[in-house]
Formats: C-alpha cells, structure tokens, sequence
C-alpha cells in the first residue's frame, strides 16, 4: 500500500466523510475486504507491539469494527501470539463474515475469559449509532477489566465517532487507541480523548477529503532573514488596560515567539517591566505608527466603558489583532473592520460573542467555533481541553490533548501573546494561530507539572527552537 502524503494523514474524518472516502477507493478498484485486510493487519502489528508474545483476548461485534477484530486475531495467530475471540454478535456484513472465515483460532464465551495480557475493543467503530444494550455493555467492561492492557480500535466501544460523546456512563479507559484510515473527531473531542490513552493511525490509502478538519502539527518556523531588522521581523504593540499585569504575561511569551519589537502602550507603566519590552503611554501614537504589524488587545483590559472605547479604537486602527479576554466581552459586530483578527475566548467568552453576534450557541464545540469564525470573518480559536480552531472560511483545525497543567491561572494570556507575536511576524491570522496554539502546548509539555504561566512564557522559546527550518 503506498504510504499517504502527510496532509492526507492529518485530515480528521467524521462518518460520512470516512465513508464517502472508502467508497472512493472502492470505486477505484479496492474491495471491501482489501481495506479490512489493511486495517485489521495494520492495528494488529500495534496490537503485536503491545502484547510482546503474550495472550490477546478481542472482542468482535457485529459490523465491520468486529470484522477489522478477526483480521487481527487471524495476523496475530500467525505471529505466534496466543488469542482468542469473543465473538459478542455473529458477523452481520459479508466482509465481516469473510474476515471470521480466515481465522483459525479459538472462539470463547466470554465467561471463560480469565486474566490475560491485552484486549482488544472491536466492538463497535464508527458505526455506533445508540448506547450499548446492557449484555454488551457488560461484557466489554467485564473484559476490559480482566486484562492488563487495553485496545480500542479506530474507536472505543460506546463513544460517538463524530462528537465524542459516551454514549454509556463508565467506560473503560485505554492503555492506546488505533484509528484506522483517517482520525474521527471523537480522537480530539471530550469526554472521548481523554480516556483514549496513546493513539496511532494506521494508513489504508485513503485520499484527501476536500473540506476535513485537520489536526494541528508542528509548524516550520523559519529564522530570521539574513539582513533582517527588528521591524521587519514583526512589530507588536500591545494595548494595556486597568491590570496592566496581564499584559505583562502576553509580554513575555511574545519576546520569545519571534516578533523583533514588542512595545506596550499602558496609562501607567506596570512594576516589573523587562527591559526589552517598550512602554509608552500613547496609546494614539502607538496605533497610528505604521511600522506596527500587529496588535494584541484585551489581557488586562477591564471592563469598563473606557476599556470598550479603548478596544473601539484599537480596532479602527485595522491592524491585524489578537482579540482576547476582557476585549472578547466587549467586542461587538460594528467593531471588526475586516482586517484579520484572532480572537481566542474561553467557553464563558464564547457565550458572549455568540449573544453578541446573535448566534444560538448551539451544537459541538467545533460547529460553535465555525459559526463564530464565519459570523466575525476572524479566526476563532476555541480554548479548553479540547481547543479547536475555526476559519473564516470553513477552515478547521483540532488540537491533540494538551498538558492539563495549562488549567491555571495566567496560560490564557501566555496564548495571546504567543499568537500575537506569530500574527506580527507572518501577517496570516490562522497560521498565526496554529503556530501560537502549537507552542503554548510544546512549552507546557517542556515546563512538565505545576508550571506557572510565567514559567510557560519562558518556555515558549524552547518550543520555538524544535519549529526551525
Ligand atoms: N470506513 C472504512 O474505510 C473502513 C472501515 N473499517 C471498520 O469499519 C468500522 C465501521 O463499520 P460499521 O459501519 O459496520 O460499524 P460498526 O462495526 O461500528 O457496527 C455497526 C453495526 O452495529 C449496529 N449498531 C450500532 N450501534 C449499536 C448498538 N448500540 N447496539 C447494537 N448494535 C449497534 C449497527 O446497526 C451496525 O449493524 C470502522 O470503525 C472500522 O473499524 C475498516 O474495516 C476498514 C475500512
Ligand atoms: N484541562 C486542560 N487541558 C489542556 N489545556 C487546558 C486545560 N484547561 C485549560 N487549558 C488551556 O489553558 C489556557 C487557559 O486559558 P484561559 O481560560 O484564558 O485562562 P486565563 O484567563 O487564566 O489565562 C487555554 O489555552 C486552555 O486551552
Ligand atoms: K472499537
């Protein structure tokens, strides 16, 4: 099978996407069963990696996730490994059925099952449409636990594919996962990811889905020109308010994502000041500079009347702008000049841009992030555990699971600054964003536990340095 290009790899599917691209490469001549023998031999050898030589138990249910499950007993068998199958439900498709006919293993009640080295989950895949029915239920639960490895493959049993809701309270959590042709959303979304341990793709040779989310990847970053200047590296100037603190925060992180000048205007100069970072208090004279390529406003900002006015104007200046905290609050439609913006609000932000634009608020995270982003013509990047960035024009991208030590006080800012150091820098709101997404959870992942936001900002330039060309 030739190996899919990295773009390819990176799509993130829902089910009729998955589904429309499978029939593609049926229609180019593959069968049904060439991609099941792909798949199943594909997570097997991950199962292989697992196991070592030791005992694999899988649990095969009714559809073609069960068929990919007697694929990998069948590859695993032949590698020595001692397997059985569970078979929960007789094979209701023709290439599951033919799966089973290739496998010359025993097939146990699941009763029998005592303790074992790894399960395997090939219950249920993309094809979940409902909770799990009791007896089932039980049975993969019961399994799970009497096995000191876990593996799911393309999706855990109970969890919806495209929105990563569990459809069953209490399910197993995963020592890996193995996606299989293309990731699902349920990979990156909560409750889903979280209890997904590892996870792999295996490649099937499926093609580019025009219009898939993408998973956020590693930018290439390049240095410096030869005869670059501090200007023309990218100048970013950032508006304080009443906490000029947080700014302070943003401050520091941006130093360290790549812009070549970095000046605060604040009424007051806050304590604490680095002596890299300029600080003035003409705010006017700061916008009107037009060596200024980016503009970061709302960390500290405040609430007041005279914050709105202060955001009123920053906007009017129609520089590329990072919208974040306080400002994503005020921010209303007459605001946006056009001019390209990221704006990177939190869930309690989001409802009020969404009162704001008049936007019902309802649906999945990444749908709420795509109405916002096609409402505010800006790049929305949806924070939590499972952030999501959304472009003005459709465009979606989803982040793995960052550290969850991010969950203090402080890393929101940390992000704005970062972003607003790479929108100063490259000019382009979403490649902004996803490099300034990339290096805040780096930084976090370099920092290990119990970081301050701080700490991170510091760390923003090590995560830089793994992004060089
Ligand atoms: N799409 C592709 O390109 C490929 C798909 N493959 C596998 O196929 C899977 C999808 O196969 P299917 O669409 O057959 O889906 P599943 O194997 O997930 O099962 C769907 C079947 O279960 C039934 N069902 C759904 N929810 C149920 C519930 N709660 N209780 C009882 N029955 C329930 C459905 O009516 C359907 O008959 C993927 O996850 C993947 O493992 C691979 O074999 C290779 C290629
Ligand atoms: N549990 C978590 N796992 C991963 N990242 C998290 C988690 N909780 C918060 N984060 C990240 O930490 C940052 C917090 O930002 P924000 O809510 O604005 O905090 P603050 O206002 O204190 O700066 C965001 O980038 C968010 O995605
Ligand atoms: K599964």
């Amino acid at each position: 099978m030739p190996r899919s290009s990295d773009a390819v790899l990176s799509q993130v599917l829902t089910v009729a996407q998955m589904r429309a691209a499978e029939e593609d490469l049926i229609a180019a001549g593959t069968s049904v069963d060439a991609l099941m023998q792909a798949a199943g031999r594909g997570a097997g050898e991950w199962v292989r990696r697992i196991a070592g030589g030791g005992s694999v138990t899988v649990l095969c249910g009714p559809g073609n996730n069960g068929g990919d499950g007697w694929v990998i007993a069948e590859y695993l068998r032949e590698h020595g490994n001692s397997v059985q199958v569970v078979q929960a439900r007789e094979p209701a498709t023709e290439a599951a059925r033919n799966a089973k006919a290739l496998y010359g293993g025993a097939v146990v009640s699941a009763d029998s099952v005592t303790t074992r080295d790894v399960f395997v989950d090939c219950l249920f895949g993309s094809g979940l449409t409902r909770a799990l029915p009791d007896d089932l239920y039980d049975m993969l639960c019961g399994l799970a636990g009497r096995h000191r490895h876990r593996i799911a493959i393309d999706v855990p049993s109970g969890i919806d594919s495209d929105s990563g809701v569990a459809l069953n309270a209490d399910l197993p959590h995963w020592t890996l996962t193995v996606a299989l042709g293309a990731w699902k959303h349920a990979h990156f979304a909560m409750p889903a990811c979280a209890a997904m341990g590892a996870t792999r793709l295996v490649d099937i040779g499926v093609t580019a889905v025009p219009g898939a989310a993408r998973v956020l990847h590693r930018p290439r970053i390049p240095a410096p020109a030869a005869d670059a200047h501090k200007y023309r590296r990218g100048m970013l100037g950032l508006v304080a308010g009443e906490m000029p603190g947080a700014g302070l925060l943003s401050a520091t992180a941006a130093l360290r994502a790549g812009a070549g000048y970095l000046k605060m205007a604040a009424k007051l100069a806050p304590a604490g000041v680095p002596p890299e970072l300029v600080v003035t208090t003409d705010v006017d004279a700061m916008l009107a500079d037009a060596r200024v390529s980016a503009l970061l406003v709302g960390p500290g900002l405040g609430r007041s009347d005279e914050a709105a006015r202060l955001l009123a104007r920053t906007l009017h200046a129609g520089r590329p702008t990072v919208i974040d905290a306080d400002a994503l609050v005020l921010l209303r439609p007459a605001m946006l000049t056009g001019a390209p913006c990221v704006l990177t609000p939190h869930e309690g932000e989001t409802a009020a841009l969404e009162r704001a634009f008049g936007l019902s608020g309802q649906g999945l995270r990444r749908e709420r992030a795509g109405a916002l982003a096609e409402a505010t013509r800006a790049v929305v990047v949806l924070k939590g555990p499972d952030t999501v960035i959304a472009g003005p024009g459709g465009e979606m991208v989803v982040s793995p699971r960052a550290s969850s030590w991010l969950s203090v006080a402080g890393t929101g800012d940390v992000l704005a600054g970062t972003i607003a150091s790479r929108l100063a820098t490259n000019g382009q709101a979403l490649r902004a964003a996803e490099e300034g997404l990339w290096l805040h959870g780096e930084a976090a992942r370099l920092c290990g536990p119990a970081f301050t936001a701080g700490e991170l900002a510091h760390a923003v330039q090590a995560a830089l340095k793994e992004c060089l060309e």
